[in-house]
């Protein structure tokens, strides 16, 4: 049987993308959203499921990291760095100029990568919300209004959509990272070189305890273990109440993870492991 692989779809998505430069052969299922893509590997639907988790200009994608940690657990098995370059798509039968576009159409992420192109050039223009920048291609190919998606060049070409602007996003060395979620990590074959490996992992603190932060970071600074992501989140118990995503640039290990587990458990802290993952950085 071959592996199937989710991705936040439809299809000509920056996910699909991401995935389409790292598997081949593989059954391919597009989601329309991400925690359908999750629930998904969860019940065996599919072995894989490929969602954005951050972008460079944006930051994380709350909704992948707010459902994996509150709501589907699911190990993290590889990351995916894909370059970003957004473009202003309009139907082939738009034969106007950027004055007429009503509505600009995408994902959040896409939007704000774009927020100071749309500020200049579509001052006018609507703002409308997208669970995919793939579904507001396949919209604007639907719509025989005056309306604008962001997105890549796949999706142009799926869509039969015009490229009407290049490279609109707002700062130069644009990238997403893509996470990789399956319940069995030898299903995946990745044959491509890997550029580093890394640890992810879920740490709460003790409440209203005086430096515990600090604590926790030295746990890490004194083993000389170098840390390339550390995020705050809500738990959504209560205002005040944090939980914090560290990623630690090095495979998990049989001596200096489980020390920096136990100094941080006496310390009262709670640690999960959600992933120990090579990291493949993609050119387009
Ligand atoms: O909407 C998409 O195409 C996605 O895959 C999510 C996303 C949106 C913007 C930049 C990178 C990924």
């Amino acid at each position: 049987m071959t592996t199937s692989i989710g991705y936040l779809g439809p299809k000509g998505t920056f996910t699909k993308l991401a995935v389409d430069t790292v598997f081949n052969g593989e059954t391919k299922r597009s989601f329309d959203t991400i925690p359908e893509c999750i629930d998904a590997v969860a019940k065996n639907e599919i072995d894989i499921g490929v969602v954005p988790l951050e972008n460079a200009i944006e930051g994380t994608v709350q909704l992948t990291v707010d459902y994996l940690v509150h709501q589907v657990r699911l190990p993290i098995i590889a990351e995916i760095v894909v370059p970003i370059q957004q473009h202003l798509l309009v139907n082939s039968a738009f034969k106007g100029n950027l004055s007429h576009i009503k509505e600009v159409h995408s994902h959040s992420h896409a939007i704000a990568q774009c927020h100071q192109y749309i500020h200049q050039k579509l001052p006018n223009a609507g703002i409308h919300f997208t669970s995919s920048t793939g579904r507001a291609a396949e919209l604007v190919s639907t719509s025989e209004q005056p309306i604008a998606a962001i997105g890549n060049k796949l999706a142009a070409t799926e869509y039969g959509l015009t490229v009407y602007t290049e490279d609109i996003h707002d700062y130069p060395n644009n990238h997403t990272r893509f996470l990789v979620l399956a319940k069995d990590k030898n299903l995946v074959k990745i044959n491509l070189p890997i550029n580093t490996e890394k640890t992810s992992l879920l740490i709460t603190l003790p409440s209203d305890q005086a430096g515990a932060l600090h604590q926790v970071l030295s746990a890490f600074a004194w083993r000389r273990m170098n840390l390339s992501k550390i995020e705050s989140r809500p738990m959504k118990t209560g205002l005040g109440n944090y939980f914090f995503i560290i990623d630690v640039d090095q495979p998990f290990d049989d001596v200096l993870f489980p020390g920096v587990k136990a100094e941080l458990e006496t310390l009262g802290c709670n640690v999960t492991i959600l992933g120990t993952y090579p990291v493949f950085n993609i050119a387009l």
